[in-house]
């Protein structure tokens, strides 16, 4: 079974992307699977230099030690080919027909998704304001919060859905619902 529709979020650190998706599988159950693009970049950042992957994956503070040097192998390996860590991070994947990608970064990130799996995607933008994402931990650092990783996709306009998780948002079982109106398994 191929995924009837794949909802691809995107969000600058801390604007609650893993957040949201979390509890949209609460709501979805075993009718979604979450894939991560950073899931194997981060597995082979673990294996290559002996890191606990778990907490790599954790919203903690231990990631961010990594972060930059993980940008920058993970952008040397996308100049080869943009869809690499998009194609493993599918073909990790659960038949479920409904796919959560919680971590799209790039254009080149939507271009693959779109090309691979054509228009049962659904495109989602999660904001935050900048206070709102420091309260949560965030700290500017240059050469992490100032280059495609998190800006690429700052000019993208096309997003079927933008949420605000910031100042003034919603409440959760809104947000939750704007979502899974894009949502149709005809
Ligand atoms: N709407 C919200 N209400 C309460 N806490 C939130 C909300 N959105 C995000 N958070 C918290 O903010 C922190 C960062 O969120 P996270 O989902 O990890 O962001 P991202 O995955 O975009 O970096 C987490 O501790 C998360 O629980
Ligand atoms: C090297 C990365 O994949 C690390 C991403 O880690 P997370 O997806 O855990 O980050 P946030 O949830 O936004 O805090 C970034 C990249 O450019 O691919």
């Amino acid at each position: 079974m191929s995924p009837k529709v794949i909802l691809l979020f995107s969000g600058k650190r801390k604007s609650g992307k893993d957040f949201l998706t979390d509890h949209l599988q609460e709501l979805l159950k075993d009718r979604c699977e979450i894939l991560k693009i950073s899931q194997p970049i981060k597995s082979h950042w673990a294996r290559e230099n002996n890191l606990n992957l778990n907490e790599l994956l954790s919203d903690n503070e231990y990631k961010e030690q990594y972060r930059l040097d993980m940008i920058k192998w993970s952008e040397a390996m996308r100049d080869k080919d943009y869809g690499c860590f998009c194609k493993q991070a599918c073909l990790n994947a659960a038949d479920k027909p409904i796919w959560i990608v919680s971590d799209i970064r790039r254009k080149t990130d939507i271009q693959w998704f779109k090309e691979t799996y054509k228009d049962i995607i659904k495109t989602i933008r999660i904001c935050a304001d900048d206070d709102t994402r420091r309260a949560r931990g965030y700290q500017f650092k240059s050469g992490v919060d100032d280059v495609a990783s998190e800006c690429d996709l700052d000019d993208y306009t096309e997003w079927d859905l933008v949420i605000n998780n910031g100042e003034g948002r919603q409440p959760l079982k809104e947000q939750l619902s704007s979502i899974i109106s894009l949502i149709s398994l005809s």
